[in-house]
């Protein structure tokens, strides 16, 4: 976690912000109602909720991939939803984005993926841009992949060439859109690590959609559970004291006490271990 305090102005804001879609069929779906929320600098924000519920639309109306039909969008204090075409284009650039299916160009190297972005917006030399391409790789620890190509890498690997051209452009906010979801339980340990890390040393503030209570447990500070387009309840991750409303929050409370109580299980079988010897010594 990094410097973080709730007195201070969010980074990121949501008011009242609503969002609802055209249906094929002439009605309207609210998929987003009125939702307003806080993100502070530094935090690890995760949006939970069931299949549907309206997290990635969340997530997307932050930078406004999504444009929201009510309320207001504030990024360090400035309204999204009031910024010229360019400034909007200017202010995104604060905000890396990762999906579930990684999104990398797959006839384009690990290099030219992570260079992408730099292209595309920066005024960056070539030599600026290879050493910020390295400087990103090696924070994912894929410094030795540059010149491979997408279809050469694991799952694991993917996702963490995609968290290194998000970071490339040097963003304040990594959005995560179910990251670990296409991935097996040791390659999300390795993913989360990486998110941990860029969080604890870069100070980027992630914010996270998932269905996995575990990434929850083990990433998030801080988490909003929506269920049918509505924020239900926001809760610190390690606060036990206030007793969790929705279906969800409760569920993951259980499964924060299961973790805690094997912790000290084990925690305790290694003191007993360590103090065998010496009781068998005396
Ligand atoms: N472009 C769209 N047009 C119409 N309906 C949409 C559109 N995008 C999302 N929806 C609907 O809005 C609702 C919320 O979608 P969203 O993808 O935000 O949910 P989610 O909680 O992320 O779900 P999942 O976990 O399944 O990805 C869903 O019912 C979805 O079908």
């Amino acid at each position: 976690m990094h410097i973080s305090d709730a007195s201070t102005a969010p980074l990121i804001r949501l008011e009242a912000v609503g969002k609802r879609f055209a249906l094929p069929d002439g009605r309207v779906f609210d998929a987003v109602k009125s939702v307003s929320l806080d993100i502070h600098a530094g935090k690890i924000y995760g949006l939970i909720g069931k299949s549907g519920a309206g997290k990635s639309t969340v997530l997307r109306l932050i930078n406004l991939l999504e444009r929201p039909d009510q309320g207001r969008v504030l990024f360090g204090g400035r309204d999204l939803t009031a910024l010229s075409k360019r400034d909007l284009r200017e202010t995104r650039q604060q905000t890396g984005m990762i999906f579930q299916q990684f999104n990398l160009l797959q006839n384009a190297s690990v290099f030219d993926n992570v260079a992408f972005p730099l292209k595309l917006h920066g005024s960056r030399s070539r030599a600026e841009i290879a050493a910020r391409v390295k400087e990103c790789l090696d924070v994912v620890g894929l410094a030795d992949k540059l010149d491979s190509f997408p279809a050469q890498l694991s799952g694991g690997q993917k996702q963490r060439v995609a968290i290194a051209r998000a970071l490339a452009p040097n963003p304040k906010v990594l959005l995560c859109d179910e990251p670990t979801s296409a991935l097996d339980t040791e390659t999300t340990r390795a993913v989360l690590q990486t998110l941990r890390q860029i969080n604890d040393s870069l100070g980027v503030t992630v914010v996270l959609v998932t269905h996995e209570l575990s990434v929850v447990q083990a990433l998030c500070d801080r988490v909003a559970v929506l269920e049918h387009g509505e924020l239900v309840e926001q809760f610190d991750v390690a606060d036990f004291q206030t007793p969790r409303l929705s279906a969800l929050g409760q569920e993951l409370a259980r499964e924060q006490e299961d973790a805690e109580i094997l912790r000290r299980h084990a925690a305790g079988t290694l003191a007993e271990a360590a103090a065998a010897p010496r009781a068998q010594a005396a």
